[in-house]
């Protein structure tokens, strides 16, 4: 007789409810009865059949009465077929509950955009809600990545610092939820989740975080470099450990989370280059000012569930909503310079400047009509804005990057046209107006020139370099 045990055993997962919540092992385990019972009877299938789903792949393990050396070859050729058809089974069941507990799923923002979910639901459509900005995790990453490399991409740097930030993201988000357990169970778009809903046991769910934990941050470390690591690692500790517990301490946690999006980016920039430096800031800066309106719509639209879950939300100490919104307005006002920025320290063309400054009106003018009426429909409006001005934000980076070898064709021609120019020698005249050339068409001026001003008496001057 041959019986089937499957991993280390879970006490959630061997209980018959816990069956019932696993349709394609439930097949499996039926169809395995059936085929360990012929000729031995119930009672023999269950004391030798007893079915252990949980962890580690299926095993299959000869047992019987001492003394007994038939092989059934038949019964082995079916059970070999039910091993393999379990292990698929399995690894689509735990395939799904990784994904998830990583939020790395992208349906719902489908579903969000195209607003086929009906306003009923709208709350519980979130069950995955912040897969948006999970996906989007990698992508600023990535887009940071790309803007902090010189004129050549290093594509497989590229792929190295996505997947090892991919990685610790996945681990930071499975440990949040890990911990929110039992405030996830409370609510409505996030009860369904893998652990709140049993799919998956906590040590596997810790096992599964500490795994891409560890391997994200080493794949940084090797691949990239230790300050990329110790920022992917900073995140995560950030995330889970500060972020999350102080959901349910006080309303400030919205803006620590902003820091924890912020990140990523920074990240990018930092594994391409070595360094942060002051440029590299302004991706995390319009990560940072946007989570504001974004996570404000969402912890609007959504008070009562996370009334229920016990979470403190700025939004629920606000009925009227009217602080909530003006936060969020405050917030997208913060995106209308950041083009400018980007095209006078040189990253971008000026055509990013314009670009940019349309869609930060865009998402202003949703957070006007959010603050002047403050209906769930204006929120919705200003939460699908904020969906939208991310990734065309950083398309539009990518698109009008100016590389460093277009820089210094920039500058090779201005000084060509200076040298032509008899008139404009040697005066001051002349130096100034080949400063303004090279930062008209494009040449970074050091942004640390912004942060000698007004604010900070006690630094120099702003001084430019002159050519
Ligand atoms: C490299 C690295 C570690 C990156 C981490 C990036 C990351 C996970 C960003 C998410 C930011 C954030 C505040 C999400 C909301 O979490 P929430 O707990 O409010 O979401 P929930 O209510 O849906 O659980």
């Amino acid at each position: 007789m041959w019986r089937n045990s499957v991993g280390f055993s879970s006490k959630l997962l061997t209980s018959k409810s816990s069956y019932s919540r696993l349709p394609l092992l439930n097949r499996g385990v039926a169809s395995r009865s059936t085929s360990t019972s012929a000729g031995s009877g119930p009672e023999s299938t269950e004391a030798a059949g007893t079915v252990k789903v949980g962890f580690s792949s299926t095993e299959w393990v000869r047992t019987g009465s001492p003394g007994s050396s038939a092989v059934d070859l038949s019964s082995f050729a079916a059970a070999s077929v039910l091993k393999g058809r379990d292990i698929v089974d399995m690894a689509k069941h735990y395939g799904r509950c990784y994904a998830e507990l990583s939020k790395a799923r992208l349906r719902m923002l489908a579903n969000k955009l195209h607003n086929i979910v009906p306003p009923c639901t709208f709350a519980a459509s979130f069950s995955s809600n912040y897969t948006v900005i999970s996906m989007l995790v990698v992508a600023t990453s990535g887009t940071g990545y790309i803007l902090g490399s010189g004129s050549a991409i290093d594509y497989m740097g590229l792929c190295c610092t996505c997947a090892g930030t991919m990685m610790v993201a996945a681990s930071a988000s499975t440990l949040n939820q890990v911990f929110e357990v039992k405030n996830d169970a409370k609510m409505n778009r996030t009860k369904k989740r893998p652990l709140p809903s049993g799919r998956i046991s906590i040590p596997h769910a810790v096992t599964w975080a500490a795994s891409t934990g560890m391997l994200g941050t080493a794949l940084l470390a090797s691949k990239a470099n230790m300050l990329a690591a110790g920022l992917g690692a900073s995140n995560l500790v950030l995330y889970a450990f500060i972020y999350t517990p102080l959901k349910q301490i006080h309303p400030i946690n919205t803006w620590v989370g902003a820091i924890v999006g912020a990140i990523p980016p920074l990240l990018g920039w930092a594994a391409a280059s070595g360094q942060v430096s002051l440029n590299g800031m302004l991706l995390p800066a319009a990560l940072y000012f946007w989570q504001i309106p974004h996570f404000m719509a969402l912890a609007y639209l959504c008070r009562k569930d996370y009334a229920d879950g016990g979470f403190r939300m700025y939004s629920l100490a606000d009925a009227s909503g009217q602080r909530t919104a003006s936060v969020a307005l405050r917030n997208c006002l913060y995106l209308l310079p950041l083009g400018y920025l980007a095209y006078d320290w040189g990253l971008t063309s000026g055509w990013f400047c314009l670009e940019s400054t349309l869609l930060a009106l865009a998402i202003s003018g949703t957070a006007i009509s959010f603050y002047m009426n403050r209906t769930t429909k204006d929120a919705r409006r200003m939460f699908h804005a904020s969906l939208l001005y991310l990734p065309v934000f950083m398309s539009g980076l990518l698109v009008h990057r100016v590389t460093e070898s277009e820089q210094q064709m920039t500058v090779e021609h201005t000084g060509k046209i200076i040298e032509m120019s008899p008139l404009l020698e040697t005066t001051e005249e002349a130096q100034e107006e080949k400063r303004k050339q090279s930062i008209g068409n494009g040449q970074r001026r050091p942004p640390v020139a912004y942060a000698s001003v007004a604010p900070f008496p006690f630094l120099p001057a702003p001084s430019y370099a002159t050519f």
